[in-house]
């Protein structure tokens, strides 16, 4: 009744069909001694960035005409080389809703068999487990690494095939400026966490069968990483979100109430917001020079981004350059001082269901740089305006206590902690212990708050960071343009760059 195109890329598999009895009886099809048949499995889109499996069967009463079919079909899917055929999948069992088991055997596991995929499955009996487990395994014979999970599980898969690949390549983490090894290896995400902020901002949705169709399809898209350093100590990598002021409070307080689930979030978020903390700092960052986007562009990240692009044949270049002196170092840094209600760099948008548009809506997936975003002390009123834009259209960094900078690396030390290294010593600082409690409605937070890294707690304030362009690949694409105009936009501005 209907035609379709599907690129042979987007077919998941092809298999004869055995028809029954009724199948045969049906239509003209009645009329044939014996028809025969097969079925292709094709990726069908639906609206919001939705896939599904869809199917159509084809039959005609040559079997040698219709073999040759599956045969052709076959080899062309045989040919599509970036299709996993092995995967090794860690499942958190309590992640988000601690549906992770049974999304995965429900939803996910027949589509792999479909596509003829195999895996190695790992249910993880505590924190780390995959983390630990991916420094022992035998690495090469996978195509890919799965994670069911939320961001946080993405993130003990990512510091495991990092860690992994460094400890193989002799490079020690603890050494801010060490030349680290790319990893090859894809990761894919199906989401069954609290926020999936990873997965939503690089699909355009948290759907489980969705995510696992665009594994199957063999996508890649690279993410930039942030590495963070405390003096000479690795602390974390980070691909979405390091906050500090706001959502590092928001984690610490959540994490006692882990029992409520995806709930805890907006529970602690609430407090937090009540309690209106600022901490006293200073930020130091360089400018990334080297990406033609801005933060305060109008079109964001979509698949086949040229800002990423442009990005990609600049690494492409500094790679072939390799063993030259950087002038990184020499570059220009940024210094501001102030008190702050939120510092939030983000690798990417972080769009996630609570925010549709994220932190950060023109931050690139694959830029080599980060969005800075530096919220200084406002009214409780003024704060509230600025959080209800990320669920709207309006501009969030259009505020005169907001400030947006796109980075390639920043420091931070807070007040606290310059004071203590300068041997500054405020014994009323001391006696009044955390708060303020001579002026209890001025919010002025005497202890430093905690950087909130991909969802989970760093234990220092003073960190740096640095963002390492590509540095890990999913199963993904990019959030595609799911509209006409929308199209016709991002083309315009391309247009205007050029
Ligand atoms: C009035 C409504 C305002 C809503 C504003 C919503 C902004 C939401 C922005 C979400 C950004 C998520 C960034 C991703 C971070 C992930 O790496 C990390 C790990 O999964 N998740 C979190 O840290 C979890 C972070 C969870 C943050 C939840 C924030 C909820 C804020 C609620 C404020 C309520 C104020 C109400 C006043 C009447
Ligand atoms: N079997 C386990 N028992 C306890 N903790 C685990 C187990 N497996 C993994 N973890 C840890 O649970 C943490 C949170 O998991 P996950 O990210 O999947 O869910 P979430 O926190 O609900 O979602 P989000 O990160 O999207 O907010 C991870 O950091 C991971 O280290
Ligand atoms: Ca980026």
């Amino acid at each position: 009744k209907e035609n379709c195109f599907v690129p042979t890329s987007e077919i998941i598999a092809v298999e004869e069909t055995e028809l029954n009895k009724k199948q045969r009886n049906i239509g003209k099809w009645q009329k044939m001694a014996k028809p025969h048949a097969f079925t292709v499995y094709y990726v069908k889109k639906a609206r919001n960035h939705r896939w599904r499996c869809s199917d159509v069967t084809f039959w005609c009463v040559d079997e040698h005409l219709c073999n040759q079919w599956i045969q052709a079909l076959k080899e062309l899917l045989e040919m599509q080389k970036s299709r996993p055929k092995q995967l090794l999948v860690y499942i958190n069992p309590y992640g988000g809703k601690r549906q992770g088991k049974s999304i995965y055997e429900q939803k996910v596991a027949p589509l792999f068999s479909l596509a003829s995929i195999s895996t190695d499955v790992v249910i993880t009996e505590h924190a780390n487990h995959a983390k630990d487990n991916l420094f022992e395994v035998n690495i090469n014979k996978y195509d890919g690494v799965v994670c069911v999970g939320g961001d946080g599980m993405f993130s003990e898969v990512m510091h495991g095939l990092i860690g992994r690949m460094q400890k193989d390549s002799g490079i020690d983490q603890n050494n801010p400026k060490a030349p680290l090894v790319q990893c090859n290896i894809r990761i894919g995400i199906i989401p069954a966490g609290s926020t999936d902020c990873i997965c939503y901002s690089t699909v355009g949705i948290s759907d489980p069968v969705t995510s696992a169709l665009h594994i199957i399809v063999g996508d890649c898209q690279p993410l930039d990483v942030s590495s963070v350093h405390h003096n000479n100590t690795f602390l974390k990598y980070s691909v979405s979100l390091l906050g500090y002021g706001f959502y590092g409070d928001i984690l610490k307080d959540s994490e006692k109430k882990r029992w409520m689930g995806p709930m805890r979030y907006d529970y602690s978020g609430f407090k937090t917001f009540l309690s209106h903390h600022y901490y006293e700092g200073t930020i130091s960052f360089q400018p990334a020079k080297h990406t033609v986007g801005s933060p305060r562009d109008k079109d964001s990240c979509r698949t086949g981004c040229y800002v990423c692009k442009k990005s990609e044949q600049q690494l492409a270049e500094q790679h072939k350059e390799c063993g030259l002196k950087h002038e990184e170092d020499e570059e220009e840094w940024k210094v501001i001082k102030g008190k702050f209600l939120a510092i939030n760099a983000v690798n990417m948008s972080c769009a996630c269901p609570r925010s549709p548009k994220g932190l950060s809506p023109a931050a690139h997936l694959a830029d080599g740089s980060a969005d800075l975003i530096l919220v200084r002390k406002c009214s409780r009123f003024d704060f509230l305006r600025y959080l209800v834009r990320h669920t709207n259209q309006d501009d969030q960094f259009d505020f005169s206590f907001v400030d947006v900078y796109r980075v390639k690396s920043f420091q931070f030390t807070s007040k606290l902690s310059e004071d203590n290294e300068s041997n500054v010593t405020d014994i009323g600082k001391k006696r009044f212990g955390q708060f303020c409690r001579d002026h209890p409605a001025c919010c002025c937070n005497i202890a430093n708050s905690t950087w909130n890294c991909d969802g989970e707690t760093l234990d220092s304030s003073a960190i740096q960071v640095r963002v390492h362009c590509q540095f890990v690949k999913l199963f993904a694409r990019g959030i595609e343009e799911n509209s006409k105009d929308e199209a016709a936009y991002s083309q315009s501005s391309i247009e205007q760059l050029l």
